[in-house]
């Protein structure tokens, strides 16, 4: 049966909460609707008493039919059933009302809460976790939150019920009250040992959903791909595996719920029918009257329903409080980056310094054993190396979206960690590989770093990428609608619109993850001049992919495994013919205006023990 439960594990920051934590918690998200939930709890107090009128009334008129004054007690007792259910339509009216606005306001607050927290983790938290999971915690969980509030609001009113119904019997007769209790601890007992089965199975149900979601959206986001490489059935066979682990856990939970209920209905029946024989028995001695008898088996019906009813929306309940732990162990989770001082940024000259940096993301690979380099303001650096030298790492310690394990980071002298993050990334311009532009017009995206910023202003920068003259192949220029993810433009076009996005931004450090798509021959010239203006003053790191980056660059830093190897600029490390020349012959001679195919290669002087390493490979 394991199978069934397999991927279904909890995410790295879950947590389990006790239910005196979860409920307290959930109750300081009512605090603000204090007067809102008091009067709900007024409403329930006054619906539980009318519910109670009923039977105890109709008891009485039972007992009056013996008597002499039959019609004059019959009319009043009619006219006080009539008030009575009017007077507690009205309050379930009004409780349902209130309770759906607090309830409505919480769970905008909680959303709120979950989405700023989202936002607020830095970026491991997006590498490590899916963001179907992510989403599934924003809208699906919050709302089974709401449901275990309500629930929670409808129990209460239940509990409020019991006790008022039970008072009643109590003074009627005892004996016969104390004898309907006999099954309580029954029903105690096997609705409290289901709890804790109940709480996990909805667990596991909610995690199985959570998965299908995950799945979906991974298949929707790569559906380019997997059609390219006609991967479809393949991407049906995991969905119906993942999808039919969900039917399996669902089945497995209502089978557990289901099978519970009967259980507590047939002890509560058992009570019934002690009380219907010896109440009975009790009308024939003429110890009990027969309205009271009536009233002892209408009550016994009441007694009961809340503590089976808590059994049959045990199920929703648990969802909702599995939901709240799910949502709060998302507020809660704990940040991977830690600023050790929160100091403004106001201005930036641009000095990045790397100290014997050591950085990993997990414990399988030391990405950066001891990386040292200091790049100067202004400076223009182009880091080279094979695939997983580690490029993307230094940039994105830079971005500081990750947390270095040892050494120093220091910019413009200070300490990285001392910074007030909000406003160091202010500072910071980002280009990644594929441009993200959120729908709505280029104007839109390119104001997205200043949205304040005037239409001349946008104008402005947008001429100053490669002279304006891109905005001349779009249908509307600057107002042209960019699609969803930036669809509707081709990708040169979207990668002008980051870098006037940059560009308005005015940062000091610029990093610049260059793009590996091809572009055509004009747009490679117009981004080349919009690389021209960026980088123009400021300090920048560039990821480099294409040529004539490289040569622009001020100095060339190859990597290999998280080492610098070489660092000059074009010419002079290609007269040393060693790593970079390498590179420079698999990666960059095909984008040189002078390559033909099948000559020009550079001579590589490799060091005596890669020249052996490379040897070993041709020999395998
Ligand atoms: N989020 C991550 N979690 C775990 N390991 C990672 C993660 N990102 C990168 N790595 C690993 O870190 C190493 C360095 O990766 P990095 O992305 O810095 O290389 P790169 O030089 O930028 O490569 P490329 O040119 O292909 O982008 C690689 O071995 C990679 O597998």
């Amino acid at each position: 049966m394991g199978f069934i439960l397999e991927g279904l594990d909890a995410e790295a920051y879950d947590r389990s909460y006790s239910d005196r934590q979860l409920i307290g918690r959930i109750i300081s998200y009512f605090r603000p609707h204090l007067s809102l939930m008091l009067s709900v709890a007024g409403l329930i107090v006054l619906n539980s008493v009318m519910d109670t009128a009923f039977p105890v009334l109709i008891s009485q008129s039972i007992d009056t039919m013996v008597t002499d004054k039959v019609m004059q007690t019959a009319i009043w007792l009619v006219v006080f059933i009539l008030l009575a259910a009017v007077f507690s339509w009205t309050c379930n009216l009004f409780r349902q009302w209130f309770t759906a606005r607090a309830v409505g306001n919480v769970v905008l607050q909680l959303r709120k809460d979950a989405f700023s927290s989202v936002m607020s983790r830095d970026m491991s938290f997006f590498d490590e976790f899916t963001s179907g999971k992510i989403v599934s915690r924003v809208t699906s969980d919050t709302d089974s939150f709401a449901t275990v509030v309500t629930l929670t609001l409808n129990l209460l009113s239940q509990i409020l019920l019991f006790l008022l119904v039970a008072t009643i019997l109590f003074f009627r007769n005892w004996q016969l009250a104390l004898l309907a209790c006999i099954i309580l601890p029954a029903i105690i007992v096997v609705a409290l040992g289901f709890r804790y089965i109940a709480r996990r199975a909805t667990r596991n149900a909610q995690r199985s959903l959570a998965r299908v979601n995950a799945n979906v959206q991974e298949v929707i986001s790569g559906i380019t791909v997997a059609k390219n490489f006609r991967q479809e059935q393949n991407m049906y066979d995991e969905f119906k595996q993942v999808n039919k682990q969900s039917y399996q856990v669902n089945v497995r939970s209502g089978f557990l719920y289901n099978g519970v209920f009967p259980v507590l209905v047939l002890i509560a029946n058992l009570g019934t029918t002690i009380v219907v024989y010896f109440g009975g028995q009790n009308v024939l001695n003429q110890t009990l009257s027969a309205g009271d008898w009536f009233l002892f088996v209408q009550g016994i019906m009441l007694l009961w329903m809340p503590v089976t009813s808590i059994a049959s929306f045990w199920s929703q309940f648990q969802l909702g409080l599995a939901a709240s732990e799910r949502v709060f162990a998302l507020l809660d989770a704990e940040p991977r980056v830690h600023q050790i001082d929160g100091q403004p940024v106001a201005q930036l000259r641009g000095k990045i310094e790397f100290q014997r940096l050591l950085f990993s993301y997990d414990d399988r690979q030391t990405v950066l054993p001891n990386f040292s380099l200091t790049i100067q303001p202004g400076e223009t650096v182009a880091f080279v190396g094979h695939t997983g030298a580690g490029k993307s790492s230094i940039a994105k310690l830079v971005a500081r979206f990750y947390e270095f394990q040892g050494g120093q980071l220091l910019i413009d002298g200070h300490d990285i960690r001392s910074f007030d993050l909000h406003d160091y990334h202010r500072r910071l311009g980002i280009v990644p590989q594929i441009p993200f532009l959120f729908s709505g017009t280029v104007a839109d995206n390119i104001r997205y770093a200043h949205p304040d910023a005037t239409y001349e202003q946008v104008e402005e920068v947008a001429k100053r990428i490669g002279g304006g003259d891109w905005l001349e192949a779009l249908p509307d220029g600057l107002q042209t609608e960019v699609g969803e993810t930036g669809k509707a433009l081709s990708m040169g076009q979207r990668q002008l619109v980051a870098l006037a996005r940059v560009l308005l931004q005015d940062p000091a450090i610029i990093i610049l993850d260059e793009a590996t798509a091809s572009v055509d021959p004009l747009t490679e010239a117009q981004i080349q001049e919009g690389l021209d203006v960026i980088l123009q003053d400021r300090t920048a790191i560039v990821i480099a992919h294409r040529l004539s980056t490289i040569k622009h660059a001020d100095r060339i830093i190859v990597l290999n495994r998280g080492h610098m190897v070489e660092e000059g600029n074009h010419e002079a490390l290609m007269q040393r013919g060693g790593h970079y020349s390498q590179l420079y012959n698999t990666y960059f001679r095909h984008q040189s205006p002078d390559y033909k195919p099948g000559e020009g290669f550079v001579p590589v002087l490799l060091p005596v023990e890669e020249e052996e390493e490379q040897e070993q490979a041709t020999l395998h």
